[in-house]
């Protein structure tokens, strides 16, 4: 479960949260829609977290830890996992090695056993045939040359290995054509049980007629201002932000 109260964070002098409050209960998949800068992508960095966003007020609770006060790996070892919206190209990192290395990262944390490159290879083959995408995308450098669509995919890959409990998905379908929608959607409702719970940012309702969100939130001017069932962002998509925005 995650519970984030009264959130307040800057860039530079620049605040941007200013006091989200937001409780995802175990299981749950939450959407957050709101206008361009409202500060979705700030929150999503924010609780992975990127160096450079300045917490100055409130905070988040993750299965009992603060998270602020953790370094990024012991996050992701508490099962944090975060889609970006540009996932980063690593030249010279074989996806792989770098799946492997992150995965067991997380077991060494969690006081698990790591997985051998056999048994690695077994798991990772099961989760690119899950995601329809081709083997050989496991022997390329990470991200390099990837598609748009291809990069995303890759996301929903490493998000299937490491099997986190929450899972934020920073506008993971910017870019996606139809049949990578539904495989992002599946990716999540693939992992879709009573421990994993997601936030997913979308600008898009299309997305959420593939992961049927139990909450949508719209975040506009640093804030939550309006929650509601999934038919929210129906509601959103005709209407508009108009009339939500807060000074
Ligand atoms: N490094 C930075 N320096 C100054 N301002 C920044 C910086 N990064 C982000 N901002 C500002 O913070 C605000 C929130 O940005 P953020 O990316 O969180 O918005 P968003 O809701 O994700 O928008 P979008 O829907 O367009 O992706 C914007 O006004 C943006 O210009």
């Amino acid at each position: 479960m995650l519970e984030i109260k009264n959130l307040h964070a800057r860039i530079g002098d620049a605040e941007i949260l200013k006091g989200v409050t937001l409780t995802i209960p175990d299981g749950e998949i939450h959407a957050i829609m709101g206008p361009n800068g409202a500060g979705k992508s700030t929150l999503s960095y924010v609780l992975s977290g990127r160096e450079g966003y300045e917490v100055t007020k409130g905070e988040v609770i993750f299965n009992g830890e603060n998270i602020l006060e953790m370094e990024p790996e012991d996050r992701a070892a508490a099962g944090l996992f975060l889609a970006f919206q540009y996932p980063v190209e690593l030249p010279g990192v074989g996806n792989a090695n770098f799946l492997r290395t992150s995965l067991n990262a997380i077991r060494r944390k969690r006081g698990e056993e790591e997985l051998d490159a056999v048994a690695f290879l077994k798991l990772a083959r099961a989760a690119v045939r899950q995601l329809a995408m081709k083997e050989d995308f496991l022997k390329r450098n990470v991200n390099v040359g990837f598609s748009g669509g291809e990069k995303k995919r890759n996301e929903m890959l490493q998000m299937a290995i490491l099997k986190p409990h929450l899972a934020i998905l920073d506008e993971t379908d910017s870019g996606l054509d139809i049949d990578a929608l539904k495989i992002v959607a599946e990716g999540v409702n693939a992992l879709r049980d009573e421990k994993f719970s997601a936030l997913v940012i979308t600008h898009y309702q299309r997305l959420l007629d593939h992961i049927v969100p139990d909450v949508v939130h719209v975040l506009a001017g640093g804030k939550i201002v309006r929650s509601g069932p999934a038919s929210l962002a129906l509601e959103l998509e005709a209407s508009g932000y108009a009339g939500l925005e807060v000074a």
